[in-house]
């Protein structure tokens, strides 16, 4: 029988686990500690445990990490990896080296039942929810996973369709016992579900990326039919409540298309809708994908469009495209993957 992964375990979790098995009740911190501050391979290095309870551990649990299957490497340094999981799924991650930072943008599913038009995951479909210890293996098992300044989720999947699984790998990823980051470290990108949006604000620090795309309901059901069921008038309405002047950052992210939503009638309607926010925007280049009609905006129009933004008071950045070589759009390498093994 296929044994349970200790990584994805909070430290409640873990305290259950050495109940059932008669072990000390200390010995949840140390197994916590041998995860997610020395992140061993096996249980057989976890030394401070019994013999005995080493063994007894071993029969029904492992640390569960397992490296990338594959990995494809740009010329700006960008690195996608493609991770399988236990039931032979692939996901990605991609690694950003920047500087003085390093982000890795992770998955939350395999795939997405969004269906937003413009996105290669959509159009994948839904397979699966990744587990938290899927979700925090693409950080444990990255090769450069000491170099890692940051993480977002912004890589397959709709962190809010996979709420609790999210918020556990969140937990371990902030929390004393866990890997004692900062949630200034790590945003989670959403397009926006009614049910997990309040949720995650009132449970998590991270900040937050909503995926904004049009400032128009109507327009904004086209590119995403997510719009239908949670307005982004009501997600401003909602976002108004919280307080993002201090730690906690909202960024919007929005695509720029060409003759789409690139002239000033959105820009206008950008900063009425977001007026008060204390927010940022961050413009997108679109990566074109297969069978899509639609284009990114030129470089020109796209400068234009964020000095309007910031001129009348919503800061506004145009951000990098990485790793452009390499199928860096979100979903491009797995569904590659996965037409290559159907072939
Ligand atoms: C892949 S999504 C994952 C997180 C979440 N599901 C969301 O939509 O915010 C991360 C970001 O990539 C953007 N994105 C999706 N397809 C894209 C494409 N072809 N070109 C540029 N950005 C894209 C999304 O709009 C979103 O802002
Ligand atoms: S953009 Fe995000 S929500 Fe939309 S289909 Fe892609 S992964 Fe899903």
């Amino acid at each position: 029988m296929a044994k349970i992964p200790l990584l994805g375990k909070t430290l409640s979790e873990l305290g259950e686990i050495v109940k059932d098995l008669g072990m000390p009740k200390f010995s949840a911190g140390q197994i916590a500690g041998w995860l997610y501050d020395k992140k061993v391979a096996t249980i057989d290095e976890m030394t401070n445990l019994s013999q005995k309870n080493r063994e007894r551990l071993k029969e029904t649990y492992e640390v569960g990490a397992s490296s990338p299957v594959h990995e494809m490497r740009s010329a700006d340094g960008t690195v996608k990896y493609l991770f399988r999981t236990p039931e032979g799924n692939y996901i990605e991650s991609v690694y950003i080296p920047d500087g003085e930072r390093a982000t890795l943008c992770v998955s939350s599913q395999v795939g997405c039942k969004m269906n937003c038009m413009f996105c290669m995951t959509g159009k994948q479909g839904f397979s699966a929810d990744l587990t938290a210890a899927q979700i925090l293996n693409q950080i444990y098992s990255l090769p450069e996973r000491d170099t890692l300044t940051n993480v977002v989720f912004m890589g397959m999947g709709e962190p809010m369709d996979n709420l609790d699984e999210v918020l556990r790998a969140l937990e371990i990823l902030t929390a004393d016992y866990g890997y004692k980051w900062s949630p200034k470290r790590i945003t989670v990108s959403t397009v926006g579900l009614r049910k997990g949006f309040e949720r995650f604000l009132r449970e998590s620090n991270c900040h937050l990326a909503v995926s904004l795309h049009s400032p128009f309901p109507a327009q904004r059901r086209t590119l995403m039919p997510a719009e239908k069921a949670f307005s982004i008038t009501e997600m401003v309405e909602i976002l108004h409540r919280y307080d993002f002047s201090k730690q906690r950052r909202l960024s919007f992210e929005y695509i720029v298309f060409k003759g789409v939503n690139d002239s000033l009638i959105y820009a206008k309607e950008l900063v009425r809708l977001l007026r008060g926010l204390e927010c940022r925007m961050n413009l997108i280049r679109f990566h074109a994908i297969p069978g899509v009609d639609l284009e990114g905006t030129d470089m020109d129009s796209m400068i234009a469009f964020r000095d309007y933004l910031t001129r009348h008071g919503l800061f506004a950045t145009i951000r990098a495209s990485r790793g452009e070589d390499i199928f860096a759009a979100c979903g491009m390498l797995s569904t590659a993957r996965q037409q290559a093994e159907k072939e």
